[in-house]
């Protein structure tokens, strides 16, 4: 009782803040409040007249009609967006989801302190902050303001017409919780005195839909959906424990709880007692404060002394003991919290209840305790499940493999490096993720740009793809394949026809002999191998052969490239085809791989359609013309020299016009 007067007096007391704070809002309500009269006034009669439109054209479907008008009305082209005012919201946006973790934040507050408020003690603190209020209802003011300009999507395409997305949001159902958390409650003083409840108005933006939002857009963006599924399961058991322990206390306080003992249902302080500490010690007589236990020995003493012994006892002990004072709300906020959370999860060892409505609150929590926790069970059970989905999967695989290769008796050393090879893919990440699925659910072309991104870096390293024509590129990068090899594993053998060609990922690959003793080269990330006996280079005598063995160092990522496909990609870019094939003539002229007289026969080796074929023939073809002309004119010009007896400068032999032309004499 006497808590409730002082703060009854202490409220009527009101602070410069307090007025301002009064003021404002009641400057903001009057403000907003005309502000959407006029708009929702605007809107009736826009719709109105539209309505009376469609009546006149006496249409049967009233409705879809009314629809065309709204859509074919001249006045919502006009209206476009110009100027800092006319700003519009993409809710996807990083700074809206910036904003929205803002807002959630002032949320806090009213979630918090309204339900607190039950406590006296927490008074005074909410007085003092009472100005933030302020600032957490211009953030409110600011998101109601803000969700008026929050474009939507009609017919496939972002609405931004400012009056259409006013009147989106109007007739949305989440306007009205808009205005009602705006409501200053409080300054109206429509809860009498405890005007700390007032503030719960606030919730029901924050409650409904504003968190959900949040939560939503956390989902989606954060790469561990698990981790932020536990949090919130977490806060939302905090939430309601709270909220359960404070209706607790409240009922406590109904019931008069200073006058509870242990024994009683309701909140009391023997419950929750403050620890007292020894403040001597046992083992040391030189201590002043040596703790003297033949006090103790009370049972020889006559029964008229045993009073006396006592209290003197007493007094020892309160000498040699500090209690540890708990604030008062930290005593009665712990106790009802600790009590909320007990019964909510059902586990009982709880003070029975007494009358009939503490027998109901009871019951409504045991309910609600049972709802929540099967949610939450069910919800760490799927969340369990999808976190180890994967992996389960991915043991089944590694069991069956273990299976078969004990049915088909393959040696121990092969056994021990097909479990390694699987260690590393689960280990790597490369396991973790199905690409091919992946790669189905999605369109091509968006699957197609994500491939870019990934691969595009190391591709960009290949001197090979240097000069390349970038749409070459991605079209290559969507036909790569990742393939892992473990150490030693030879990827192709000298000797063997050439299917693909390859680019090391990760890891180091070996370049060897054929009996694999000579390292000829290690290729580290970003080189590429397999492409001599692929790109069908005219006078390799090797032709289609791999020139030389390679293998595996270590574990490396390879990505794969098909033969067929790289041909394919390459039909529609000779330029680019030439490139490669003159880069791929440098490195066997380097090891004298080349043999002129061969660069008849090659034709043989063309892999592609008999279209392709023909290009590549009127190709080679425009080629040996230009070939044959530039000869001819040389021929010409010797033949010239010849006769007049003339040296001709060899630089500029193939053009008659610039050549520099020398007699012996050394004049023209
Ligand atoms: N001396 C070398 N230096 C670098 N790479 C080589 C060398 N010899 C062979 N290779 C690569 O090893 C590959 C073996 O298969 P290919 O002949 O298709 O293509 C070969 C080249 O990419």
């Amino acid at each position: 009782m006497t808590e409730n007067v002082s703060i009854t007096s202490s409220a009527r007391r009101e602070t410069f803040g307090g007025l301002v704070y009064r003021i404002y809002v009641g400057f903001c309500f009057e403000h907003i409040s005309h502000y959407f009269t006029c708009q929702a006034l605007k809107g009736w009669v826009q719709r109105a007249r539209k309505r009376l439109i469609v009546f006149r054209k006496n249409d049967v479907d009233i409705e879809s009609n009314f629809r065309e008008a709204i859509r074919e009305d001249p006045e919502d082209e006009e209206e476009k967006p110009s100027g800092f005012l006319s700003f519009t919201v993409d809710e996807h946006s990083n700074p809206f989801y910036t904003w929205t973790c803002l807002v959630c934040l002032v949320a806090m507050h009213p979630l918090i302190f309204t339900a607190l408020s039950v406590f006296n003690d927490v008074h005074p603190f909410l007085r003092k902050t009472g100005p933030f209020n302020l600032i957490f209802d211009l953030v409110n003011i600011l998101d109601l303001i803000a969700h008026t300009r929050i474009e939507y999507v009609e017919n496939g395409v972002a609405v931004k017409n400012l009056s259409k997305l006013f009147h989106h949001r109007l007739m949305s159902k989440f306007f009205i919780l808009d205005v009602i958390a705006v409501i200053p409650a409080e300054s109206m003083e429509v809860f009498g005195e405890s005007f700390f409840w007032a503030r719960i108005n606030r919730l029901a933006k924050f409650q409904v839909y504003r968190l959900f939002d949040f939560s939503t857009q956390t989902d989606t963006r954060t790469t561990s959906p698990h981790a932020f599924g536990l949090f919130k399961l977490i806060f939302i058991c905090l939430v309601i424990f709270h909220w359960n322990g404070c209706l607790y206390f409240h009922i406590s306080k109904v019931y008069n709880y200073s006058t509870a003992r242990l024994e009683h249902w309701i909140f009391s302080y023997d419950k929750i007692i403050n620890p007292i500490l020894a403040d001597c010690v046992t083992d040391s007589p030189d201590d002043k404060h040596f703790c003297d236990t033949d006090d103790l020995l009370i049972t020889h003493l006559p029964e008229n002394e045993v009073q006396y012994t006592v209290t003197s006892f007493m007094t020892t002990w309160d000498n040699k003991t500090t209690t540890l004072k708990f604030a008062n709300f930290f005593r009665q906020y712990a106790l009802s919290f600790y009590w909320s959370a007990l019964t909510l999860v059902t586990l009982g060892e709880q003070p029975s209840p007494c009358t009939t409505f503490q027998n109901a609150f009871e019951i409504g929590d045991t309910l609600l305790g049972l709802v929540i926790f099967a949610v939450i069970v069910g919800d760490v059970g799927n969340m369990v499940v999808a976190i180890n989905l994967r992996k389960s999967e991915f043991d089944n695989v590694l069991d069956g493999c273990k299976r078969f290769m004990v049915y088909r008796k393959v040696p121990n050393l092969l056994r021990k490096k097909a479990v390694e090879y699987f260690t590393y893919l689960w280990a790597h990440g490369g396991a973790q993720v199905d690409e091919e699925e992946i790669a189905e659910f999605l369109p091509p072309r968006l699957f197609g740009e994500i491939a870019v991104e990934i691969h595009m870096d190391t591709l960009k390293k290949v001197k090979l793809f240097e000069d390349c024509d970038p749409r070459l590129l991605y079209e290559l990068i969507l036909k790569l394949q990742l393939r892992v090899y473990s150490p030693m594993d030879y990827i192709c053998k000298k000797g063997d026809v050439g299917t693909e060609m390859y680019i090391v990922k990760e890891g180091f690959v070996e370049v060897v002999s054929e009996d694999g003793q000579t390292i000829f080269v290690t290729l580290p990330a970003g080189f590429v191998f397999g492409e001599l006996s692929i790109l069908n280079i005219p006078g390799n005598k090797n032709k289609n052969l791999r020139t030389a063995s390679v293998r595996s160092k270590g574990y490396s990522d390879l990505y794969v490239l098909d033969k067929e496909d790289l041909w394919e990609a390459l039909r529609e870019y000779p330029h680019a085809k030439d490139s490669l094939i003159e880069k791929g003539i440098q490195i066997l002229e380097k090891d004298k791989m080349i043999d002129p007289n061969m660069v008849d026969d090659e034709e043989g080796d063309f892999s592609g359609s008999i279209e392709d074929y023909m290009e590549h023939l009127n190709h080679e073809v425009l080629k040996i013309t230009k070939m044959i002309d530039d000869a001819e004119k040389n021929i010409h010009v010797s033949h010239l020299a010849k006769q007049k007896d003339y040296c001709i400068v060899p630089e500029f032999s193939t053009n008659n016009e610039n050549a520099a032309v020398w007699n012996g004499n050394g004049t023209d």
